[in-house]
Parts: structure tokens; sequence; C-alpha cells
């Protein structure tokens, strides 16, 4: 394809995906879609530059504001993430001597906001929370892409053999440090073609996503309820946990998510699995299953924020007006799944977002309210799930996951036993 022609495609996709109506992902997948005859190579250029901008925002609007023509060519040029000799062969030379110029602008000396690039109402209780300095190292890891993590499905595989089927076919893997079951892989390999994907040996899932599963410690023969399941991603982890025997319903809201699981599901080769669309928290299946729970995980719907390496436009898509009606939302699923745990059984609440209103403030609430919920300090479950450091995971006895301490998304989580 022409120079001239990819950038204005990107442009084109700039201007939808900036729109930030939907998720960028599903605006860059229908773009696709849409664009049937792009290469693996315009792709990865127009997607990774969509992504660089959306993470740059104020930076990269600021810089184009000296520049002239479409404001979404401009960012293109800036945000461009394919060879820049390439990218000069789509440029007129205004253009080239307009992008050499705010190339060579050191911003290390610009304001705050054009060097964190995060709104200022998520950026003030990050910066109250973890001082100066590590604010920084945080904003910086966030602007940084994330790494491609897997769990081994251990009803399978054993990691070793895992990583030695994905190094066979010149994939990269190492363990990761802290999940007993994870690998880390390089780059962003085809997964989805090699057999070791295919026959459900591993399934992609970030390191600390796989720790959220581990604190629930489901064990063979238990009644277990993953309240909030989605598309899966937990439930997959814990129904291998449970060496695929007793029961784990995997209830979701949403008839859309719990679809994605099905093929998931095939591939894992777990039959201990039932879905089922609930209407919400209250709904009458959650009243017959009262009280007769060993272990039920609330993976709460939040904000996302902890995932900003992957979902960039989540911080200009969240408000803190979005934030507060999340916390009630997630408030109130955790109070009714709490009736499911029967006397001795366990209760995890979680999320992916990095702020106290989302995390703390939700666990306080609930425990204040339901003393018969003992806190179980995650460091403990941690350790006793074969995690690696697990002290160096947690504050407070609460799971707390950074991107720039432990290179996995932002989460939190909090295990109560009942009483
Ligand atoms: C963080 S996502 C779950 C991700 C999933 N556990 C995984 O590991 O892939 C939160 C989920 O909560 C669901 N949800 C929202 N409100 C709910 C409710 N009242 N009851 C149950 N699930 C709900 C959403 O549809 C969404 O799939």
């Amino acid at each position: 394809m022409h120079p001239n022609a990819l950038l204005e495609l990107t442009a084109q996709l700039l201007r939808d995906v900036l729109l930030l109506d939907s998720p960028a992902d599903s605006v860059v997948s229908s773009f696709f879609r849409k664009n049937k005859n792009l290469g693996q190579r315009e792709r990865h250029v127009l997607a990774e530059t969509t992504y660089a901008v959306l993470r740059l925002r104020p930076l990269l609007k600021n810089l184009a504001e000296s520049g002239s023509g479409p404001l979404e060519r401009r960012l293109a040029m800036l945000g461009w993430q394919g060879d820049q000799a390439f990218l000069r062969g789509a440029l007129n030379d205004k253009e080239k001597i307009w992008l050499e110029q705010v190339q060579k602008i050191d911003r290390a000396h610009l304001p705050a906001r054009f060097r964190h690039n995060l709104p200022e109402w998520l950026a003030e209780p990050l910066q109250q929370r973890l001082g100066e300095a590590e604010f920084w190292q945080l904003a910086d890891s966030m602007n940084e892409a994330a790494p491609l993590d897997l769990r081994v499905n251990t009803l399978k595989a054993k990691r070793e053999d895992a990583q030695a089927a994905l190094v066979a076919a010149k994939v990269e893997a190492e363990a990761t440090p802290y999940s007993p079951l994870g690998l880390r892989v390089q780059g962003k390999p085809a997964l989805q073609k090699l057999e070791v994907f295919t026959s459900g040996a591993v399934e992609v899932q970030d390191e600390g996503s796989q720790l959220l599963a581990l604190l629930l410690d489901a064990k063979r023969g238990e009644m277990v309820v993953d309240f909030c399941s989605g598309a899966g991603g937990k439930t997959l982890a814990i129904g291998a946990a449970m060496r695929n025997t007793g029961r784990l319903y995997a209830f979701d809201i949403s008839g859309h998510r719990l679809a994605a699981l099905k093929p998931r599901l095939a591939r894992s080769g777990l039959s201990n699995v039932y879905p089922a669309q609930i209407a919400h928290e209250r709904d009458d299946r959650v009243k017959r299953l009262a009280g007769k729970i060993d272990r039920v995980l609330v993976d709460a719907p939040c904000s996302g924020l902890g995932t900003l390496r992957r979902n960039p436009d989540l911080k200009w898509r969240q408000s803190l007006q979005g934030i507060g009606e999340l916390q009630v939302k997630q408030g109130a699923i955790l109070a009714s799944a709490a009736r499911l745990v029967k006397p001795g059984g366990r209760l995890v609440y979680a999320t992916c977002s990095l702020l106290d209103a989302e995390n703390e403030q939700v666990a306080e609430a609930f425990a204040a309210a339901h003393p018969a919920f003992k806190l179980v300090p995650a460091d403990e479950a941690l350790a006793k799930a074969h995690v690696e450091q697990a002290e160096s995971l947690t504050e407070n006895g609460y799971l707390r996951l950074w991107p720039h301490r432990h290179q996995t998304d932002g989460f939190f989580a909090a295990v109560w036993e009942r009483t």
C-alpha cells in the first residue's frame, strides 16, 4: 500500500476511535472487517498507532496544534508506530518540516499533564496514594504495551511441557514470577494456530487474573459460583483448579459474554461448568442457592483502569461520576453474592481498578455491614496457593497488583471467610 494511503486510513480510523463512544478494540476490529484487504503489517501499524495516540492523547493534541491540515492526520504522524522513512514517503514538504520540528521538542519540560497523559480526576487520587516518585513510575508503565501472558491448563499439560511446546513452535516463553501456572510470551505471536493453544493446554490470561482465581482456592467436588463470569477467563482457571469435578456456576447478566465462554470451555475440556444468564444480582437463581456454596468469586464490573496498558481509551471514557455509580453497583452485587456463601465458605471480591473508591472502600463498607465475614489476609491465601513472594503482592490484607511494581494489570482482591 502507498504510504499516503496507509496514513489516510490511519487518520480515518483515529476519527472513529476518538469519538470515544465505543471501546477502541471493537472499533478497530470492525474497521478491519470493513477493510479486508489489509495485510498483517498494515494492521499492525493501524492498531498500534491508534493505541499510541490514545495513550498520549493530551500530549499529541498539544503538539498537533502548530500544524495544519486535518487534526487526525497530524495525530497519526505524531503517533506513527511504523517505519519513519515509510511515513516520510506519505508527507508533503511542509509536513516533513513540521514533523521534524515537533519531534525535536524536549518533552521533559512540558507541563505534567502532557507527561502523565491522565485525566486530572484520575491522576490526583493516584498521586495521593503513591506519592510523587512512584506515581510517575505508574504513569510511565501504563503508557507501555502489556506483555502477553498465558495460563497453563493443568488438566491438559504441565507448565514445563507447555513451555517446551511453545519454544518448539518458535515462541519464546518464560515462567511468570508469581503465578505457578503462568507463561510470559515475547512479541505477539499468532497463537490461535498453534496446537498447544487449540488443544486447550494454554489460555490467554494476565498473570494478575490468574492470581485472583488462585485466591479462591476452589477444591475438588465443591460447589462454586463465579458471579460475574463474563467470557470466563477466571471460570476456566477455577474449573481446572477443581480438577473438573464438583459444580461451577458461571453467572453473568450478559448473554453475549457468556456465549463467548462456550468455545473456550470446549477447548478447555471442562465439563463441570454451568453457565447461566441472570437478570440481575437478586435473580431467583441466586436466592435458590443461598447458603449452599463453598466459594464465591465476585469479579465485579469496574472502571477497568488497571488495564490501561491494553485499553488506553478507558481513561477517556470513564468519569468520576461513572466511578461513583460503579461503586454503588459493586456494593449491591457483593452483598447479594455473599448470601450464597455457606458457613465456613470463602468469598472473594475483585476488580481490575486502581482506585480505592472501587476497592478498599467497597470492601470496607461490606465488612462493616456483614460481621459474619472475617477477612482472610491475602498474603496467607496466596502463599497457601504456592504463589511466590506473596507478601510483595498485598497491602493491608488485600491483594493489590500494580503494573509498575508487578508487571501485571492493576488488580485488587479481598478474601473473606463466613464464620
Ligand atoms: C470484570 S467483568 C468479568 C470478567 C471475567 N470474570 C473474566 O475473568 O473474564 C464483569 C462482568 O460482570 C457482569 N455483570 C455486570 N452486572 C452484573 C450483575 N448485576 N450480576 C452479575 N454479573 C454482572 C458484566 O456483564 C461483566 O461480564
